[in-house]
């Protein structure tokens, strides 16, 4: 769906408010900090910028943000009896509406001292994601994302999980175009106003997921790591406008437009 200028400029306010979450609870991710602390830092914080959580009560979702830890792919519940360790890895994925106007957006946080795999994971979930951003403006068609995306993470041996995928994004938390993060024939073209999300899901082993019985908390067959990362992007006359971009947030120049 297509946004007017209007739309595209409450959109730009509800993507700032979403990317200040994520740097703003930065600070709070240490070890012994609780997953339900860190939910209610940034539930205060979001009704704070008078906005709501998108999360809280959708499809049933219990708490606010979403807490995956680990070998845990995504939709994470808070909990308070999940105490976060040092060489945890561990992805906030926050949605907020401001005047009926959603931004979505997410990022890994390394916990004290983690392992090579551990960074190694984030860093090449973070660089597929800047390589899909970079590939961005219209006349594209919408399949060169999951291509850039496999491509890349197959080449570092990691696998992309296939069970979930961005979306358009708007007045609803999800709409069209869906946002396929492997390769596929999609006939979408991306267009000047379109609004999506891309967010790649990287499994250190198999890209097989399994839903837990709580009937959200989604985890890797293998107990291998995962690790996934975020942006709401606008396609511009002339490429891209990332709406959850952060301050301190930077593309390696290895992946700025040659
Ligand atoms: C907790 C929100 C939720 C509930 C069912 S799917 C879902 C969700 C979570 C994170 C997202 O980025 C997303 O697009 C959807
Ligand atoms: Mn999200
Ligand atoms: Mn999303």
């Amino acid at each position: 769906i297509i946004k007017t200028e209007s739309e595209i400029k409450k959109m730009k306010v509800s993507g700032k408010i979403a990317a200040e979450v994520l740097e703003m609870i930065e600070n709070y991710i240490k070890p012994n900090i609780s997953t339900e602390e860190i939910n209610n830092i940034c539930h205060n914080f979001i009704i704070k910028k008078k906005a709501v959580s998108a999360c809280l009560g959708y499809h049933g979702f219990p708490k606010s943000i979403c807490i995956s830890v680990n070998d845990v792919v995504c939709h994470g519940i808070p909990n308070k009896n999940q105490i976060l360790k040092s060489g945890d890895i561990v992805n906030i994925d926050v949605t907020i509406i401001k005047k009926n106007y959603h931004a979505d957006t997410s990022k890994m946080f390394l916990v004290g001292q983690t392992n090579i795999l551990s960074q190694r994971l984030c860093k090449i979930a973070q660089e597929s994601l800047y390589k899909s951003l970079n590939i961005l403006k219209p006349g594209i068609p919408l399949y060169k994302i999951g291509e850039v995306i496999q491509n890349y993470v197959e080449n570092n041996n990691f696998s992309v999980v296939k069970e979930y995928c961005g979306h358009g994004i708007g007045r609803a938390f999800h709409e069209e175009p869906y946002v396929l993060h492997y390769k596929n024939k999609s006939h979408v073209i991306l267009e000047k106003g379109m609004i999506f999300t891309i967010e790649p899901m990287i499994n250190a082993g198999s890209h097989e997921v399994k839903c837990m019985k709580d009937g959200w908390t989604v985890k890797t067959k293998d107990h291998s790591l995962s690790a996934q990362y975020e942006h709401t992007v606008l396609i511009t006359e002339n490429g891209c406008d990332i709406l959850t971009w952060q301050k301190n947030e930077k593309i390696p120049s290895k992946f700025i437009n040659k």
